[in-house]
Protein backbone atom coordinates (compact mmCIF):
# COMPACT_ATOMS: atom_id res chain seq x y z
CA UNK A 1 0.00 0.00 0.00
CA UNK A 2 0.74 3.75 -0.45
CA UNK A 3 2.04 5.45 1.98
CA UNK A 4 2.34 8.67 0.09
CA UNK A 5 0.84 9.62 -3.24
CA UNK A 6 1.72 12.99 -5.66
CA UNK A 7 0.09 13.23 -8.81
CA UNK A 8 0.66 16.00 -11.22
CA UNK A 9 1.20 18.63 -7.79
CA UNK A 10 1.55 22.07 -8.77
CA UNK A 11 1.73 25.08 -5.91
CA UNK A 12 2.59 28.47 -6.02
CA UNK A 13 2.49 30.69 -2.61
CA UNK A 14 0.63 33.89 -2.90
CA UNK A 15 -3.13 34.48 -4.21
CA UNK A 16 -4.64 36.11 -7.03
CA UNK A 17 -5.28 39.21 -5.21
CA UNK A 18 -1.52 40.14 -4.72
CA UNK A 19 -1.14 38.56 -8.55
CA UNK A 20 0.14 34.78 -9.84
CA UNK A 21 3.80 34.08 -8.34
CA UNK A 22 5.69 31.11 -10.38
CA UNK A 23 4.52 27.71 -9.67
CA UNK A 24 7.40 26.32 -7.10
CA UNK A 25 6.54 22.78 -7.06
CA UNK A 26 5.26 21.74 -11.06
CA UNK A 27 3.20 18.85 -12.17
CA UNK A 28 5.60 16.69 -9.27
CA UNK A 29 4.66 13.02 -9.40
CA UNK A 30 5.91 10.11 -7.17
CA UNK A 31 4.83 7.41 -4.78
CA UNK A 32 6.00 5.92 -1.47
CA UNK A 33 5.14 2.66 -0.47
CA UNK A 34 4.35 1.38 2.72
CA UNK A 35 8.09 0.89 4.79
CA UNK A 36 9.96 2.48 2.24
CA UNK A 37 12.92 5.31 2.98
CA UNK A 38 12.82 7.51 0.32
CA UNK A 39 15.11 11.42 0.11
CA UNK A 40 14.22 14.29 -1.58
CA UNK A 41 17.06 15.96 -2.43
CA UNK A 42 18.06 19.56 -4.63
CA UNK A 43 19.33 22.63 -4.30
CA UNK A 44 18.42 25.20 -2.51
CA UNK A 45 14.84 26.81 -3.57
CA UNK A 46 14.07 23.57 -5.37
CA UNK A 47 10.45 22.67 -3.55
CA UNK A 48 11.48 20.54 -0.61
CA UNK A 49 10.13 22.00 2.41
CA UNK A 50 7.01 23.26 0.52
CA UNK A 51 6.32 19.65 -0.34
CA UNK A 52 6.62 18.43 3.29
CA UNK A 53 4.21 21.41 4.41
CA UNK A 54 1.93 20.02 1.50
CA UNK A 55 1.86 16.04 2.72
CA UNK A 56 0.87 17.52 6.27
CA UNK A 57 -1.28 20.86 5.49
CA UNK A 58 0.33 23.46 5.95
CA UNK A 59 0.15 24.44 2.64
CA UNK A 60 -3.48 24.08 1.40
CA UNK A 61 -4.64 25.54 -2.05
CA UNK A 62 -2.52 23.18 -4.36
CA UNK A 63 -3.34 21.61 -7.67
CA UNK A 64 -3.31 17.89 -8.59
CA UNK A 65 -3.74 14.59 -6.05
CA UNK A 66 -2.00 14.54 -2.78
CA UNK A 67 -2.85 11.64 -0.43
CA UNK A 68 -1.05 10.91 2.63
CA UNK A 69 -1.97 7.21 4.99
CA UNK A 70 -4.73 6.32 2.13
CA UNK A 71 -6.32 9.88 2.53
CA UNK A 72 -6.47 13.13 0.24
CA UNK A 73 -4.77 16.15 2.04
CA UNK A 74 -7.75 18.18 2.58
CA UNK A 75 -9.15 20.42 5.66
CA UNK A 76 -11.67 17.43 6.79
CA UNK A 77 -8.60 14.97 6.86
CA UNK A 78 -6.50 17.29 8.79
CA UNK A 79 -6.63 15.88 12.38
CA UNK A 80 -6.58 11.96 11.22
CA UNK A 81 -3.85 12.41 8.58
CA UNK A 82 -1.49 14.20 11.70
CA UNK A 83 -2.30 11.09 13.84
CA UNK A 84 -0.30 9.27 11.21
CA UNK A 85 2.23 11.27 9.84
CA UNK A 86 4.84 12.95 11.89
CA UNK A 87 6.26 16.01 10.70
CA UNK A 88 9.63 16.92 12.35
CA UNK A 89 10.56 20.64 11.84
CA UNK A 90 14.54 21.68 10.24
CA UNK A 91 14.40 24.15 13.32
CA UNK A 92 13.89 21.73 16.54
CA UNK A 93 12.79 25.01 19.41
CA UNK A 94 9.76 24.88 16.61
CA UNK A 95 8.68 21.73 17.75
CA UNK A 96 9.19 21.16 21.12
CA UNK A 97 7.42 23.78 23.42
CA UNK A 98 6.81 21.94 26.89
CA UNK A 99 9.44 22.18 29.56
CA UNK A 100 10.52 18.73 30.28
CA UNK A 101 11.35 16.37 27.92
CA UNK A 102 8.71 13.86 28.91
CA UNK A 103 5.99 16.89 28.84
CA UNK A 104 6.94 17.44 24.95
CA UNK A 105 7.05 13.81 24.02
CA UNK A 106 4.07 12.81 26.03
CA UNK A 107 1.94 15.88 24.79
CA UNK A 108 0.90 14.52 21.69
CA UNK A 109 -0.65 11.43 23.10
CA UNK A 110 -2.48 13.27 25.66
CA UNK A 111 -3.53 15.91 23.77
CA UNK A 112 -5.79 12.85 21.95
CA UNK A 113 -7.29 12.28 25.18
CA UNK A 114 -5.42 8.47 25.69
CA UNK A 115 -5.54 6.88 29.24
CA UNK A 116 -2.48 8.31 31.44
CA UNK A 117 -1.13 4.59 31.24
CA UNK A 118 -1.17 4.82 27.51
CA UNK A 119 0.67 8.56 27.74
CA UNK A 120 3.63 6.58 29.81
CA UNK A 121 3.46 4.02 27.52
CA UNK A 122 3.86 5.36 24.46
CA UNK A 123 6.06 8.17 25.89
CA UNK A 124 9.17 5.87 27.22
CA UNK A 125 8.52 3.80 24.06
CA UNK A 126 9.21 6.79 21.70
CA UNK A 127 12.25 7.79 23.97
CA UNK A 128 13.46 4.32 24.32
CA UNK A 129 13.53 4.22 20.38
CA UNK A 130 15.36 7.64 20.06
CA UNK A 131 17.97 6.17 22.83
CA UNK A 132 17.25 9.35 24.91
CA UNK A 133 15.35 7.51 27.96
CA UNK A 134 17.87 8.98 30.55
CA UNK A 135 16.94 12.37 29.66
CA UNK A 136 13.39 12.72 30.30
CA UNK A 137 13.49 14.91 32.99
CA UNK A 138 15.63 17.35 30.92
CA UNK A 139 14.56 20.71 30.86
CA UNK A 140 14.11 21.36 27.20
CA UNK A 141 17.02 24.86 27.09
CA UNK A 142 18.99 22.09 28.44
CA UNK A 143 19.64 19.60 25.45
CA UNK A 144 22.00 19.97 22.68
CA UNK A 145 20.89 20.44 19.10
CA UNK A 146 21.48 16.81 18.39
CA UNK A 147 19.09 15.41 21.98
CA UNK A 148 16.69 18.18 20.70
CA UNK A 149 16.56 16.27 17.23
CA UNK A 150 15.83 13.32 18.82
CA UNK A 151 13.46 14.36 21.06
CA UNK A 152 11.22 16.08 18.22
CA UNK A 153 11.51 12.81 16.60
CA UNK A 154 10.03 11.31 19.80
CA UNK A 155 7.48 13.29 19.79
CA UNK A 156 5.93 12.48 16.65
CA UNK A 157 6.60 8.68 17.48
CA UNK A 158 4.93 9.09 20.96
CA UNK A 159 1.10 9.78 19.00
CA UNK A 160 1.90 6.26 16.76
CA UNK A 161 2.77 7.88 13.84
CA UNK A 162 3.78 5.67 10.35
CA UNK A 163 5.06 8.16 8.46
CA UNK A 164 8.03 10.50 9.52
CA UNK A 165 8.60 13.60 6.87
CA UNK A 166 12.01 15.12 7.83
CA UNK A 167 13.24 18.78 6.89
CA UNK A 168 16.76 18.61 6.82
CA UNK A 169 17.15 16.24 9.75
CA UNK A 170 21.06 16.51 10.05
CA UNK A 171 21.15 20.38 9.51
CA UNK A 172 23.45 21.78 12.33
CA UNK A 173 24.59 18.15 13.92
CA UNK A 174 27.95 17.63 14.71
CA UNK A 175 29.46 14.16 13.33
CA UNK A 176 29.08 12.32 16.70
CA UNK A 177 25.18 13.28 16.67
CA UNK A 178 24.96 12.86 13.40
CA UNK A 179 26.03 9.36 12.86
CA UNK A 180 23.72 8.63 16.50
CA UNK A 181 20.55 9.87 14.31
CA UNK A 182 21.51 7.74 10.74
CA UNK A 183 22.05 5.14 13.66
CA UNK A 184 18.59 5.59 15.60
CA UNK A 185 16.84 6.23 12.03
CA UNK A 186 17.68 3.05 10.47
CA UNK A 187 15.71 1.01 13.22
CA UNK A 188 12.82 3.09 13.25
CA UNK A 189 10.22 0.71 11.77
CA UNK A 190 7.62 2.63 9.69
CA UNK A 191 7.72 4.57 6.25
CA UNK A 192 10.22 7.72 5.63
CA UNK A 193 10.74 10.54 3.47
CA UNK A 194 13.50 12.91 4.37
CA UNK A 195 14.37 16.48 2.00
CA UNK A 196 17.79 17.28 2.62
CA UNK A 197 20.79 18.62 1.21
CA UNK A 198 23.33 16.56 2.82
CA UNK A 199 23.39 13.54 0.37
CA UNK A 200 26.03 11.65 2.72
CA UNK A 201 23.18 11.55 4.81
CA UNK A 202 20.54 10.68 2.17
CA UNK A 203 23.15 7.71 1.37
CA UNK A 204 22.90 6.21 4.83
CA UNK A 205 19.62 6.40 5.37
CA UNK A 206 17.37 6.31 2.20
CA UNK A 207 17.62 3.17 -0.37
CA UNK A 208 15.59 5.54 -2.76
CA UNK A 209 15.96 9.17 -3.57
CA UNK A 210 14.09 11.90 -6.19
CA UNK A 211 15.53 14.64 -7.35
CA UNK A 212 13.79 17.96 -7.25
CA UNK A 213 14.53 20.71 -9.37
CA UNK A 214 12.65 24.14 -9.18
CA UNK A 215 9.98 21.99 -8.40
CA UNK A 216 10.03 19.21 -10.90
CA UNK A 217 10.94 15.54 -10.14
CA UNK A 218 13.99 15.86 -12.71
CA UNK A 219 14.70 11.41 -11.20
CA UNK A 220 13.07 9.08 -9.25
CA UNK A 221 15.09 6.14 -8.24
CA UNK A 222 17.92 4.06 -6.31
CA UNK A 223 19.91 6.78 -4.03
CA UNK A 224 23.07 4.74 -4.82
CA UNK A 225 22.80 5.39 -9.00
CA UNK A 226 21.29 8.95 -8.40
CA UNK A 227 23.75 9.90 -5.99
CA UNK A 228 27.04 8.28 -8.09
CA UNK A 229 25.68 10.29 -10.92
CA UNK A 230 28.14 13.77 -10.77
CA UNK A 231 26.81 14.97 -14.10
CA UNK A 232 23.39 14.73 -12.85
CA UNK A 233 24.07 15.69 -9.48
CA UNK A 234 26.32 19.17 -10.82
CA UNK A 235 23.72 19.83 -13.77
CA UNK A 236 21.17 20.21 -10.56
CA UNK A 237 23.10 22.29 -8.48
CA UNK A 238 24.64 19.53 -6.06
CA UNK A 239 27.63 17.54 -5.64
CA UNK A 240 29.04 14.24 -5.25
CA UNK A 241 28.51 12.64 -1.76
CA UNK A 242 31.74 12.67 0.35
CA UNK A 243 31.17 9.02 0.03
CA UNK A 244 31.72 8.51 -3.80
CA UNK A 245 34.37 11.32 -3.79
CA UNK A 246 36.62 9.25 -1.62
CA UNK A 247 35.65 6.28 -3.88
CA UNK A 248 36.94 8.15 -6.76
CA UNK A 249 40.31 9.58 -4.93
CA UNK A 250 39.21 13.33 -5.34
N1 LIG B 1 6.30 31.57 2.41
C1 LIG B 1 6.74 31.73 1.18
N2 LIG B 1 6.26 32.69 0.39
C2 LIG B 1 6.69 32.85 -0.88
N3 LIG B 1 7.62 32.06 -1.47
C3 LIG B 1 8.15 31.09 -0.72
C4 LIG B 1 7.76 30.87 0.64
N4 LIG B 1 8.46 29.81 1.12
C5 LIG B 1 9.26 29.40 0.12
N5 LIG B 1 9.09 30.15 -0.97
C6 LIG B 1 9.74 29.98 -2.27
O1 LIG B 1 9.41 28.70 -2.78
C7 LIG B 1 10.52 28.10 -3.44
C8 LIG B 1 10.78 26.73 -2.83
O2 LIG B 1 11.18 26.91 -1.47
P1 LIG B 1 11.42 25.70 -0.48
O3 LIG B 1 11.72 26.28 0.87
O4 LIG B 1 10.31 24.75 -0.59
O5 LIG B 1 12.72 25.05 -1.11
P2 LIG B 1 13.77 24.05 -0.49
O6 LIG B 1 14.11 23.10 -1.58
O7 LIG B 1 13.26 23.48 0.78
O8 LIG B 1 14.98 25.01 -0.21
P3 LIG B 1 16.14 24.97 0.92
O9 LIG B 1 17.04 23.83 0.55
O10 LIG B 1 16.81 26.30 0.73
O11 LIG B 1 15.49 24.82 2.25
C9 LIG B 1 11.68 29.08 -3.29
O12 LIG B 1 11.77 29.82 -4.47
C10 LIG B 1 11.27 29.96 -2.14
O13 LIG B 1 11.79 31.25 -2.28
Amino acid sequence: MNKIVIDGLTFRYGSRDRGQSAPVLKDASFSVEDGESVGIIGANGAGKSTLLKILVGLLPGYGGTVQVCGMDVTKENLSSIRRKAGYVFQDSDSQLFMNTVYEDVAFAPRNYGMSETEVEERTLGALRQTGIEELKDRHIYRLSGGQKKLAAIASVLSMGAELLLMDEPSAALDPGNRRNLIHILNRLPGTRLTASHDLDFIYDTCKRTVLLTEGAVIRDGKTEEILRDEELLVAHGLELPLSFRFMKGV
